[in-house]
């Protein structure tokens, strides 16, 4: 798979903060990659700098094959960037600022399509401040579409928006990637990762922690797994931390809950069969990347 964005080591202070520190990165060609981190783990000026709004102090950024401050024509032509909020004028309408950023591209997207995709035709003629908050997102997106980018970088894509708002929008950025575009998502939302990103990079005080898709984060944290049932029939809990992928057992009132390895469902549901026990109400419950998030930028020295 070609790459699209290469960063590498990227350095990046303000003043006495250093807000990126050394920090490579790859986006590959289709992918939706996630940008993970706590406030202020330099997530945004990460992003500026590729978009060019930021010089660096050290390192290399190119946007297929371009520098975003040297080839800032090209790389504008490429990048696809959502407007944070308050950017646009408040007495622009839905449609003049859809047909004003077009003109800003010698290939653009047909603008009134892109604004029926986005449910926003019929608030075509209403001004940008009268849009409430889902609207406004839409039409952020709309507007970093509307270039025909090749990448487009979306920050904080579902903050302030309500559960069925965000749901919209991350089926929107899906239908948005199934027409090509290579997406980086900004987020601090570990829902919005889980659901839409084929890979997430974790970034904690500028660094990146790692980089792997949600489902290896939740590994590599070995965070494993977490059993609960409850068993027919008394037995002792020796019975179980004799496993090897067993790591703990704790009781509830009549639940017993085992932590263990990935592998701990197998081998405890063995060992009960073999005692003749049942396992009732099992529930098995899979460390999440949320788990993993909080597990892998804590365990980092400060
Ligand atoms: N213009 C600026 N002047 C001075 N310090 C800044 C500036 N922009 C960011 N910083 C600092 O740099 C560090 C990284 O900030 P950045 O905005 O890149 O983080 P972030 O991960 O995007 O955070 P958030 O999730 O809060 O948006 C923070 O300590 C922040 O306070």
């Amino acid at each position: 798979m070609a790459s699209v964005i290469e960063v590498q080591h990227l350095h990046k202070r303000y003043g006495d903060t250093v807000a990126v520190d050394d920090l490579s990165l790859t986006v590959e060609e289709g992918e939706i990659l996630g940008i993970l981190g706590r406030n202020g783990a330099g997530k945004t000026t990460t992003v500026e700098c590729v978009e060019g709004l930021r010089a660096p102090d050290r390192g290399q950024i190119t946007v297929c094959g371009f520098d975003p401050r040297r080839d800032r024509a090209e790389v504008t032509r490429l990048l696809g960037v959502q407007l944070q909020d308050g950017r646009l004028p408040d007495r622009l309408r839905v449609a003049e600022a859809l047909e004003l950023y077009s003109s800003f591209y010698p290939r653009p997207a047909d603008w009134r399509g892109l604004m029926d995709s986005l449910g926003l035709t019929a608030k075509a003629q209403t001004r940008y401040a009268k849009l409430s908050g889902g609207q406004k997102q839409r039409l952020s997106i709309a507007l970093a579409l509307v270039g025909n980018p090749r990448v487009a970088i979306l920050d904080e894509l579902t903050t302030g928006l309500d559960p069925q708002a965000r749901r919209e929008t991350w089926d929107l950025i899906e239908d948005v990637r199934a027409r090509g575009v290579t997406i980086v998502l900004v987020t601090h939302f570990m829902a919005e990762a889980e659901r839409l990103c084929d890979r997430v990079a974790l970034i904690d005080a500028g660094r990146v922690v790692t980089v792997d898709t949600p489902a290896g984060l939740a590994a590599q944290a070995h965070l494993g797994q977490r059993i609960q049932f409850r068993p027919s029939r008394p037995f002792d809990d020796s019975l179980l931390l004799g496993l090897p992928d067993v790591t703990g057992v704790t009781r509830r009132g009549d639940l017993v809950i085992v932590d263990g390895t990935d592998n701990a469902l197998t081998a405890v549901t063995a060992v009960l069969g073999r005692n003749q026990i049942t396992a009732e109400r099992l529930r098995v419950e899979q460390a999440s990347l949320e788990d993993a998030f909080v597990h892998l930028t804590t365990k980092r020295p400060a």
